[in-house]
């Protein structure tokens, strides 16, 4: 509660004592040391800006590099992250106990409906700890992270920003593949790591056994282990003060040059785009004139602050300090992540940024109705306004009309972006099976990169000379009985094996090098039901290996349906052109005329299926009499049908579409 504390000061008296601080200070400005200069410079920022409202008052002065811990949880998916979080924020009085509302760093309706976290959230936390018996008040910023594959580059940004880690790990389910994952990357950035095992009320939990993994696998300490129970709040005491004592403060020089790490952003209605920033040298201040080194725009710090865990504002931002910056940019494509700020006109080395996020999958998106193209239009620009992630581009198709080719970096991803379009912007969408992107060779020798499978001709397999796909490497963890099976899956997928060890007695790692395409199409769910729900599963994408790919095309009554095409290896296409075939003959029902179904690889067709028409009784009028005039009847219906036939088209329902993403 140090902030409700500090807050009732009067901005008034707080003013005053730092004008003094800053005029008894001011003639030795050039001598400043240690944190004076921060009150120094504070006093100077605030005496400038003299319209701050009563919320500006929080005294960051309080809060030196040293008094800061920049942390983040990360776990793998359901360990309790959020959970964790939560009581932490009502801990420190960030929160209300009991505000009704669990996992309040999720705020996405999606993560709240499928229990996810999906994009990294920060709060910041006031805390008084005792230190060498004296109370001192700590600034805590934290900073929650996803626990699913497709959003560890969402971890990966997060971690920038941060000294140290919880690493958080179920008692009962102990080390899973996402636990391996976000270890490593928590390791290789430098940072300290406190392993946590969590959900100790549970009566499967065996806390020792967890220990002896974190051990083995990642050389962590038994006793360095905190048990904790987020439900029940056992052993959450522990958990601030190894924080504090643990992690190191943020380096960064405070009398330096402004320095800030661009670590997210998003759209707000009324205030324009947010950026979350991490500063990592000098002072940021609102009004202040500030110049992005990527896109080397200049723009006026409108607003600044920090989530306590609303938005706060400050009006300053010190070192070390995680926050938020207004500034006039128009589109979140503006605000690169991972981009470095800095005050106009002056010179500064760029802070190291990150790996760019990478499409794995990409997929058309087009309106259920086409003359709502412009209702789609619309709301994908504003649900990419908020998740820079997804890349769209327009695409035309002969079957469903105008659409777009959206990006992903996984098929979660893409699944809850069709659940937000539909969901917070009322859309009917169509979406055709998703795709990674492939790399061709032609026999000119040029390359390209295939998005989408429409856009490579039927006949190209006599041009094309290679083509590579992209692998990842991926970590499956799995109770040792299931071994077989899930080598038995893996090499159905074309999948190499690179390792294979066990953690304990009870659990075997895997790493197996894996085509995307073979598992960005429901081998998670495969693997997930093959092991009754108890393997994990992570990968991290990897190079381009070269294969042997051919275009699938799917034709109705002769025509190519270009939005079912798909690119595969030769080696499945014949059983995958029976599956998507069979699938559609189920879901597309019977019309006036016949309807040939067929998948083929150029002109050659390696499955086929007919739909037969609904017969119209032609002889329900014809009672007794002549067979030759029955025939005659009989003919005359053929030929229409015929007739049909060519001018008819095909009536293809959303459902067919949906049941062709299941197939692999
Ligand atoms: N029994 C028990 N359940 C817990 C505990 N902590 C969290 N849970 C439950 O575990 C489930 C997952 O918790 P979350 O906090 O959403 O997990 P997460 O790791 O944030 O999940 P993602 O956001 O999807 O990565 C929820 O149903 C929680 O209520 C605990 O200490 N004990």
């Amino acid at each position: 509660m140090g902030s409700l504390h500090r807050a009732s000061k009067t901005l008034k008296s707080l003013r005053h004592q730092l004008l003094l601080q800053a005029t008894q200070q001011f003639d030795s400005s050039s001598r400043l040391s240690g944190s004076s200069d921060y009150r120094l410079l504070l006093a100077r920022a605030l005496c400038s800006h003299p319209r701050q409202n009563a919320k500006e008052a929080v005294d960051l002065t309080q809060y030196p590099p040293e008094r800061i811990r920049n942390f983040s949880i990360i776990a793998h998916v359901d360990h309790g992250k959020s959970t964790l979080a939560d009581r932490l924020l009502e801990l420190t009085g960030t929160i209300k106990r009991g505000h009704g509302q669990p996992q309040y760093l999720d705020k996405l309706q999606v993560e709240r409906e499928r229990g996810i976290t999906v994009k990294a959230q920060t709060a910041t936390m006031f805390h008084k700890y005792n230190l060498q018996d004296e109370p001192q008040p700590f600034l805590l910023n934290l900073i929650d992270t996803p626990g699913h594959v497709d959003f560890s580059y969402e971890v990966s940004r997060s971690l920038a920003a941060c000294q140290g880690a919880l690493l958080v790990v179920d008692a009962a389910q102990g080390v899973q593949a996402q636990t391996v994952a976000n270890f490593y990357l928590a390791f290789e950035s430098n940072l300290t790591i406190i392993p946590v095992i969590n959900k100790i009320d549970q009566p499967t939990a065996d806390p020792d056994r967890i220990k002896d993994q974190l051990k083995s696998m990642f050389d962590l300490e038994p006793s360095d282990c905190l048990l904790t129970s987020a439900k029940t709040g056992q052993g959450l005491e522990h958990v601030l003060p190894a924080v504090i004592e643990r992690i190191p403060p943020p380096p960064g020089e405070g009398s330096g040059l402004l320095r800030m790490l661009l670590l997210d952003s998003y759209y707000d209605e009324y205030k324009g785009v947010i950026c979350h920033v991490a500063v990592v040298d000098g002072m940021l201040r609102k009004g202040d004139k500030i110049s992005a080194a990527a896109t080397g725009q200049t723009y006026d710090v409108l607003d600044v602050g920090f989530m306590h865990p609303e938005l706060t504002q400050t009006g300053v931002l010190l070192t070390g300090q995680v926050g938020y910056v207004v500034t006039g940019m128009r589109s979140t494509k503006e605000a690169r992540i991972g981009d470095t700020l800095f005050h106009a006109k002056t010179i500064v080395k760029p802070l190291p940024g990150f790996k760019a996020a990478r499409h794995m999958v990409f997929s058309g998106l087009f309106p259920a109705d086409g003359s709502d193209f412009e209702a789609l239009n619309h709301a994908i620009e504003r649900l990419t306004c908020n998740d820079a992630s997804v890349s769209v581009t327009k695409e035309s198709s002969t079957a469903l009309g105008l659409g777009f080719r959206c990006g992903f970096l996984g098929l979660l991803h893409m699944d809850v972006f069709h659940q937000r379009l539909e969901q917070e912007y009322g859309t009917h969408i169509i979406s055709t099976v998703p795709t990674v992107p492939y790399i061709f060779e032609y026999s000119d020798g040029s390359k390209v990169e295939v998005q989408n499978p429409a856009a490579l001709p039927s006949n190209s397999k006599q041009r094309v000379t290679a083509s590579w796909e992209p692998t990842v490497l991926a970590t499956i963890i799995i109770p040792s009985e299931y071994v077989g099976p899930v080598i038995t899956l893996c090499s159905e997928r074309r999948g190499q094996q690179l390792e294979y060890s066990f953690i304990d007695s009870q659990r075997a790692f895997m790493k197996y090098r894996l085509p995307l395409r073979e598992i960005v199409v429901d081998f998670y769910n495969e693997l997930k039901s093959i092991t009754s729900g108890y393997a994990s599963f992570d990968y991290e994408d990897s190079e381009y290996q070269q294969a042997d790919l051919v275009k699938l095309d799917i034709l109705l009554n002769g025509q190519a349906v270009d939005a079912m095409a798909t690119i595969v290896h030769s080696l499945k296409a014949q059983r995958m052109g029976r599956e998507l075939v069979d699938k559609l003959k189920k879901f597309i029902d019977r019309q006036m005329f016949e309807i040939i179904i067929q998948a083929a690889i150029g002109s050659k067709v390696v499955a086929r299926e007919t739909i037969s028409a609904m017969r119209k009784n032609v002889l329900a009028k014809c009672y007794g009499g002549d067979i030759t005039r029955k025939r005659k009847l009989l003919e005359k219906q053929k030929e229409g049908k015929k007739r049909m036939k060519r001018v008819g088209s095909v009536d293809i329902p959303q459902e067919a579409f949906h049941q062709l993403l299941k197939v692999s």
